[in-house]
């Protein structure tokens, strides 16, 4: 048990190092190959959750570790000493055995063993942080580039209250394979939401939920299962879904009864749209192959397009996204997203209807693509998004929806999107 806590943890800090040091995503390091490529299953999942966890309140930590350091630690040191403080704070673990494996964490690696005395001593002081002082600190802020944006397009009340969800997380969301979300709540003894979903606030192991074996569900957040509604394919129906993987909307867009061809460039990311269909028992045509370079048999009735991005609406579920990313790691998805709504454009059939979305909180990737659109294409509409769970506050230009994080505080939240309907003249 102890040492396979020591494992989850070595890996945990192999995590921190790969984001924080080599602006990697966690799921890039991920892999087999990675540092979680030799633990057990349970081990890799606890490795997995302390990293996320540390890094969605690295800041609090650092707020905390501040006083008791004279001058901020080496980079392994300051993830030793966060991880610890967090896994004591955040997630409740009993002071002692958190000390005692992170000063023998420090003293096994040479980068860091001169310092496991320094660890010990800091430590033993922030495990007398009373719960309620790390509760009272302000949510974890994001890194100037990412806050500059968001606070110019969204206010620095709205920023605040994203700050507020990332801390939170998120919560798991169903989709309903039949589209009865009160049944499969009142299954799973959880919350039907207005929009469809089926929200589970401490779901534990997502394959031992009632459902998943038959394929009556997929987990799939609240705000994403929305493009798809709004697009709103009839049976049969012609309905590509470009940029599918790993298809919580491909299998939506076949629960409809669609016709449907779902393209990604990623056969690795295919794979998974395949193994849901799958357990599903529900049928898509798929192609692997470069949306840019690819050509439909024959023109689409209607088409979902989910494109790449900066996937700045999710950071609540990958608080490694901020730390690994820049605005210029972002910047070359603007002009591909105006390329892939035009390449989607030729693809339709006169009078068919497009929706084009992003999990992105950057108008950059949302609002100023559809108007730039509208504006090259002559005779292209806008369709304004109608449903009755709609509310108010999600109403943007051209009728399409922004979602954001801090909506729905007292629910949970939503992951942060932009969903917009145009119709290609007939
Ligand atoms: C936001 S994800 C799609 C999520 C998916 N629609 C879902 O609901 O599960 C974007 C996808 O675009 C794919 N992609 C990126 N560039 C592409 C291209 N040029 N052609 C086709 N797919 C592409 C990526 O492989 C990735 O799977």
């Amino acid at each position: 048990m102890g040492n396979t806590d020591t494992s989850a943890r070595r890996a945990a800090l192999q995590l921190l190092h790969g984001v924080l040091d080599e602006d990697r995503l966690i799921a890039e390091l991920a892999g087999p190959d990675g540092p979680l490529g030799m633990l057990d299953p349970a081990g890799r999942a606890r490795a997995q959750r302390l990293a996320v966890s540390t890094l969605r309140h690295l800041g609090q930590a650092d707020a905390v570790l501040k006083p008791h350091l004279r001058k901020p630690p080496p980079s392994p040191v300051r993830a030793i000493l966060c991880l610890a403080t967090v896994e004591m704070l955040q997630e409740g673990a009993a002071a002692h055995g958190v000390v005692n494996a992170a000063v023998s964490l420090a003293r096994s690696e040479r980068s860091t063993e001169a310092m496991a005395g320094l660890v010990n001593a800091v430590l033993r002081k922030v495990a007398e942080t009373p719960r309620a002082a790390w509760q009272a600190l302000p949510p974890q802020r994001l890194p100037g580039w990412l806050r500059g944006r968001l606070d110019s397009a969204w206010g620095r009340a709205a920023v605040t209250g994203i700050e507020a969800a990332h801390g939170a997380g998120a919560p798991l969301d169903l989709t309903p394979r039949d589209g009865d979300a009160a049944a499969l709540a009142a299954q799973l003894g959880a919350e039907a939401l207005p929009t469809g979903s089926v929200r589970l606030m401490a779901p534990g192991q997502v394959s031992a939920l009632a459902g998943y074996g038959d394929g009556a569900w997929w987990v799939q957040d609240a705000a994403a299962a929305l493009p798809a509604k709004l697009l709103a394919p009839r049976p049969g129906e012609r309905v590509l879904d470009l940029c599918a993987a790993p298809g919580g909307k491909t299998l939506q867009l076949a629960a409809a009864g669609a016709q449907v061809t779902a393209v990604d460039i990623s056969a690795v990311r295919m794979a998974r749209v395949e193994e849901n269909l799958a357990r599903t028992g529900l049928s898509a045509d798929l192609v692997v192959a470069d949306l840019m370079e690819w050509t439909p048999p024959a023109p689409a009735d209607a088409i979902l397009l989910d494109a790449p991005c900066s996937a700045t609406g999710t950071i609540r579920r990958h608080p490694d996204l901020p730390f690994a990313k820049d605005a210029a790691s972002i910047k070359p998805l603007f002009a591909l997203q105006a390329q892939m709504i035009d390449r989607a454009l030729a693809m339709l059939a006169a009078g068919g209807r497009l929706v084009y979305c992003t999990c992105s909180l950057l108008p950059e990737e949302g609002e100023a693509q559809v108007a730039a659109a509208l504006a090259r294409h002559h005779g292209l509409s806008a369709i304004p998004a109608e449903a009755p769970w709609i509310e108010p506050t999600w109403r943007t230009a051209h009728g399409a929806l922004r979602l954001r994080p801090d909506f729905w505080p007292n629910r949970g939240g939503m992951d942060g999107f932009y969903i917009a309907c145009l119709a290609k003249p007939g």
